[in-house]
């Protein structure tokens, strides 16, 4: 039987390099992905609003969740929770569609184990000096939080090998059309392959 999932995509990279910035703009272009909406524990910013931007649990309520294996993966992040909700990517995947997961590096390691299928992309800064201007720029985070997101940057630009794309996030929008590429290129290869496995069908049967 031929594959008819929806492709999952995960963007991760270190925080800072622009991941939420980028998924925003994609989104505001590509319609037929679906987002996956992350659970966390930490305090709602201003603007954001629950099961839009996250779903704000407390920390009981969050790891009750680990508990009952309702999370793809999770991780902790600067003394928080973040998590993916595992029902609503598989049924989304089930239903055809795909599914895009903008998620930090440890949590996109952990879906590698359970969806190597996946197609996973690196957001790289154009160099850490610009990264340290985007978090301080963001001005979300105490100068401790900085400290503590540079020197977690720094252990998750290592692990760049295990991607299978890495797109320097230099203007928004380069970055955004280089993950439309990506994605564009992704199901051209799928439908590449369908098509030779209808082939070999097709001859089995002569
Ligand atoms: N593992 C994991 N990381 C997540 C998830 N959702 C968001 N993150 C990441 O957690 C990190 C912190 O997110 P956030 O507090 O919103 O800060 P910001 O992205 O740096 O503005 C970022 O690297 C996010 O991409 C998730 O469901 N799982
Ligand atoms: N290509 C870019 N050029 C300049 N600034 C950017 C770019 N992408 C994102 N930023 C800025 O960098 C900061 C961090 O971006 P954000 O999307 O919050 O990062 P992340 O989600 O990876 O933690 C924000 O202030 C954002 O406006």
């Amino acid at each position: 039987m031929i594959d008819e999932k929806g492709i999952l995509f995960i963007l991760s990279g270190p925080s800072g390099v622009g991941k939420g910035t980028v998924r925003k703009r994609l989104f505001e272009k590509a319609t037929d992905l679906q987002y996956s909406i992350s659970m966390t524990t930490r305090d709602r910013r201003p603007g954001e609003e629950d099961g839009v931007d996250y779903f704000y649990k407390s920390k009981e309520e969050f790891e009750q969740l680990i508990e009952e294996n309702e999370l793809l993966e999770y991780a902790k992040y600067v003394n928080n929770y973040y998590g993916t909700p595992r029902k609503y990517v598989e049924e989304t995947l089930a239903k055809g569609y795909d599914v895009f997961l903008e998620i930090e590096v440890q949590g996109a390691m952990q879906v590698k184990k359970n969806f190597p299928e996946g197609v996973f992309i690196f957001l790289f800064p154009p160099s850490l000096e610009e990264l340290k201007n985007r978090i301080l720029g963001r001005g979300t985070e105490s100068n401790d939080l900085v400290l503590n997101r540079l020197k977690e940057a720094r252990k998750e630009i290592e692990m760049m090998d295990a991607y299978d794309y890495v797109v320097v996030n230099d203007q928004v929008d380069h970055a955004v059309s280089k993950i439309e590429s990506i994605i564009q290129s992704e199901h051209l290869k799928r439908e590449r392959i369908a098509k030779q496995y209808k082939k070999i069908l097709e001859d089995d049967q002569l």
